[in-house]
């Protein structure tokens, strides 16, 4: 269980995040929501211990990972998944070589990690001869699936998502959520995802934390969020959602099954 307890950034004397608390069980969903420029990337980065707490901490399974008094370690046994996924693999590397990055401080052999790669490229669906391509041979939802594949590799617990899907199209997007939710049910991974696509939280999402200019505005289960929210500030929020068209007023039922 992934535990934030009253977690506060400040940076330039600036307090980017104030006294944020919340809970992540396993094979959990949160989705974190709001504006841009509310702090959703400067939260994920302070729980993966990228930047400096001034408050608060965090807890992996009890035991504390992050807090103002601790050198920044970064969290053991998660991953993070980035929105554009040919930025994130070198162009100069092979794909082997990039997965075979997240097992830098395992013990397995060579003939080992010769295999994990190969299970990885597998488990998102990808022939293992990709191994061998570039990134630049490959189509961006091929290249988000390595990305995948690199983070499974290293069987974490909790998998950080910053929009994975934004940067791909509608089909390939439903492609990658459906394989992403495969996995998280076939290994009961927990999945932290920042999204602006409130009709993907809709779907996704067991809990949701909703940020505005730094503080949670609302922390909730996902069916009552998009119920009735609480804050007329979330109320705002689906009410635009639903004039722009991007949430539909009916969950999709295809989706919820895959
Ligand atoms: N290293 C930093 N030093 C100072 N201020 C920062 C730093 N990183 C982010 N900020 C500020 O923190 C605020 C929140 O930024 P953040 O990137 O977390 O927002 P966001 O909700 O992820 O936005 P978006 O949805 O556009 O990605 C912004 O005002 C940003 O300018």
């Amino acid at each position: 269980m992934l535990e934030v307890q009253n977690l506060s950034v400040l940076l330039q004397k600036q307090l980017l995040l104030d006294d944020i608390s919340f809970v992540l069980n396993r094979g959990e969903t949160l989705c974190i929501i709001g504006e841009s420029g509310s702090g959703k990337t400067t939260l994920m980065r302070s729980i993966l211990g990228l930047l400096p707490l001034s408050e608060g901490k965090v807890t992996l399974n009890g035991e504390l990972h992050q807090s103002p008094k601790r050198h920044q370690t970064g969290l053991p046994a998660t991953q993070l998944v980035m929105q554009d996924p040919i930025a994130a693999l070198n162009p100069h590397q092979k794909i082997k070589l990039s997965i075979s990055e997240s097992l830098y401080h395992s013990s397995l052999n060579k003939r080992q990690i010769d295999h994990a790669i190969k299970q990885a490229l597998r488990d998102v669906d990808l022939p293992e001869s990709f191994e061998n391509r570039y990134p630049s041979q490959i189509s961006l939802g091929q290249a988000q699936r390595v990305c995948i594949a690199k983070a499974i590799i290293a069987r974490p617990n909790i998998l950080f998502f910053d929009e994975p899907l934004s940067a791909l199209d509608a089909i390939i997007q439903k492609q990658i959520a459906q394989l992403l939710q495969r996995l998280k049910n076939q290994n009961n991974l927990s999945y932290i995802f920042i999204t602006h696509d409130l009709g993907f939280a809709r779907h996704y999402a067991d809990k949701i934390l909703l940020l505005n200019h730094g503080n949670v505005e609302e922390y909730q289960d996902a069916i009552s969020f998009f119920k009735a929210p609480e804050s007329a500030y979330g109320r705002d929020l689906l009410e635009a959602a639903h004039i722009l068209g991007s949430l539909p007023s009916k969950p999709i039922k295809e989706f919820q099954a895959a």
